[in-house]
């Protein structure tokens, strides 16, 4: 009888617990934000252009975490580092998606690369092949291709120093190419490259809420392309083809010269000899993620690292005393007979922080790629649904006073540890190449050929003074501020000769157009980089 009446206690108390807290997540506030229109949400005001100034000015009003509405879609902007790091690293189990676009996924056909699959199998095969091709080791066994490639960007800044963007910008597609194709660029009019490159700015472009009115009015997808207004299916149609032209040119070449036996070591050649099946097979899963793995390398590394580097080049012109600190290790540790090689890295521990601190000063991907939610959350109060866009600020991360100092100084000591005169504070890794399980799968490769392209560069150079187009100074406070337009847009503007390109208004930044005059630091040094290239 006692036993009973007990078990009636538990069931009265218990069931209406337990309903309670299935169900408070639903009568939880989302967070705040902008006050939107019916139907559409925040959609007109949801920033084209540097959207993390917005972001920042919303999050002066509203806190760390703001809600706004894409149309039906929640979008959830994570401002500070708390936010960033519980959800994007430590619950990284269900804040791992990517939100699915009408127009990039489908239409525009970017929805089997990696940075756009959903958080499940195929994403995990493509990462399992990114493991196996770039952890460290393997990175470690293309430095040749990298010293070829840095060494001829020392000449041609000799050359023509005028060119410096276009210059940067080949000697990291001549990186990213060979290393995923075994494949040695031509110095102009490469046919490989004009055909891999023609859709990076549409990619970044695509990926932004908001881009596309077909990625919330579905129904637009079936207008026909003559129709007036659906530019964007003749958009989409041209990029598709493009893509599907590069990826099959560019995997028969690897294939043949496998045949051939005489393929250059590259990501496609090893992971197809690794998987050791019958290659004719395209049908195959397998075969299909090392196709798409590898079309998305060129897009994904070769903008980025270069205007990492752009931004290097102008942080130390403004900041000629931390070149002159890089440039004393490495004299210590490399001397002036030969140029610094990869294996010297451990030992310039000045240079590893300016690394960083590049990486902070100047963010290349301000917003990372958005992440989405795959089950209902709950953070500090406020409810975050499933199938949520979360995009984190991670421009307002790295420029956080509370984290970094005088934030907008180019400062490398706030990377070495106190004991060592520095200041430590927070590793900006994570941000900088983005968050939790989606963190750039690259990241290995960016790093050591941006390192190697600093130390190289500090170590033949001497430059100061940049100067913008119209010949006038760019100060340390100029140098901080994005030029409008992003990043894979810029690849394009400078692969395709300045033709006009409309869409240029995007979620990545780049430095503004600058140039400065490479000095050698010695006749022995100049004489040691006109013998690299024979
Ligand atoms: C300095 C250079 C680079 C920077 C700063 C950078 C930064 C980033 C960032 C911020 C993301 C978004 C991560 C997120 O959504 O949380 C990303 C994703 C990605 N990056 Fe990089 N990246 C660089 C170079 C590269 C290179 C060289 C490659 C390829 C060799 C690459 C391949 C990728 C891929 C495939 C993704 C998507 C990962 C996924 O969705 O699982 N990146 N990168």
């Amino acid at each position: 009888m006692e036993l009973e009446r007990y078990l009636i206690y538990i069931v009265v108390c218990l069931v209406p617990t337990l309903f309670f807290y299935s169900t408070r997540k639903k009568h939880l506030p989302l967070p705040p934000g902008p006050k939107g229109l019916p139907i559409v949400g925040n959609w007109f005001q949801l920033p084209i252009n540097l959207p993390w100034e917005t972001y920042t000015k919303w999050s002066e009003e509203y806190g760390e975490i703001v809600h706004v509405k894409d149309f039906a879609r929640n979008v959830i902007i994570l401002n500070s580092w708390k936010s960033a790091y519980t959800l994007l690293e430590k619950r990284s189990s269900i804040y791992s998606g990517r939100p699915q676009y009408v127009m990039f996924h489908e239409l525009l056909g970017f929805g089997r690369t990696t940075p756009s699959l959903p958080y499940g199998d195929t994403w995990r095969k493509h990462r399992k092949l990114y493991n196996q091709q770039m952890h460290k080791g393997a990175i470690s066994q293309f430095g040749s291709l990298q010293y070829e490639a840095i060494h001829e960007l020392l000449r041609n800044l000799l050359d023509s120093p005028l060119d410096l963007a276009q210059h940067v910008i080949h000697m990291s597609a001549s990186i990213v190419v060979g290393f995923t194709y075994g494949y040695k660029l031509q110095a102009k009019n490469d046919p490989l490259l004009k055909a891999i490159s023609g859709n990076s700015e549409l990619f970044i472009q695509a990926s932004r809420p908001g881009a596309f009115l077909v990625d919330n009015l579905p129904i637009l997808k079936y207008v026909p392309a003559w129709f007036p207004g659906a530019n964007f299916k003749r958009i989409a149609a041209a990029a598709r083809e493009r893509g599907d032209h590069s990826r099959d040119m560019t995997f028969k070449q690897v294939k043949l010269q496998l045949a051939l036996g005489n393929a250059l070591p590259s990501f496609v050649g090893r992971s197809l000899v690794e998987l050791g099946k019958d290659l004719d097979d395209e049908s195959d899963e397998d075969i299909d993620a090392i196709k798409r793995v590898a079309g998305g390398i060129f897009g994904a590394g070769t903008p980025t690292t270069a205007i990492t580097v752009l931004s290097f080049i102008l942080a130390v012109a403004v900041y000629p005393d931390c070149m002159k600190k890089a440039q004393a290790e490495i004299d210590l540790v490399v001397g002036s007979s030969r140029l610094p090689e990869l294996g010297d890295r451990a030992a310039l521990p000045y240079l590893g922080a300016m690394l960083k601190e590049v990486l902070r000063w100047f963010p290349v991907v301000p917003t990372a790629l958005p992440h989405a939610t795959t089950a209902d959350d709950v953070y500090e109060g406020y409810r975050i649904p499933a199938g949520s866009v979360i995009i984190p600020n991670s421009w307002k991360i790295l420029h956080d006073p509370e984290s970094y100092a005088d934030p907008y100084t180019f400062r490398p000591e706030r990377f070495i540890p106190e004991e060592n005169g520095g200041t430590s504070e927070r590793d900006p890794t994570i941000g900088s190449f983005g968050y939790g399980r989606r963190i750039c799968s690259g990241k290995n490769l960016a790093e050591a050929t941006v390192w190697l392209t600093m130390a190289t560069l500090l170590s033949a150079f001497r430059w100061t003074n940049p100067v913008d187009r119209t010949g006038k100074t760019i100060d340390r406070i100029r140098a901080t501020q994005p030029a409008p337009g992003g990043s894979a847009w810029y690849c394009t503007f400078s692969f395709s000769n300045r033709k006009t390109n409309t869409h240029h208004k995007n979620a990545s930044s780049r430095p503004q157009d600058f140039t400065v005059q490479f000095i050698p630091r010695s006749k022995k040094l100049e004489a040691i980089i006109n013998q690299s290239g024979s």
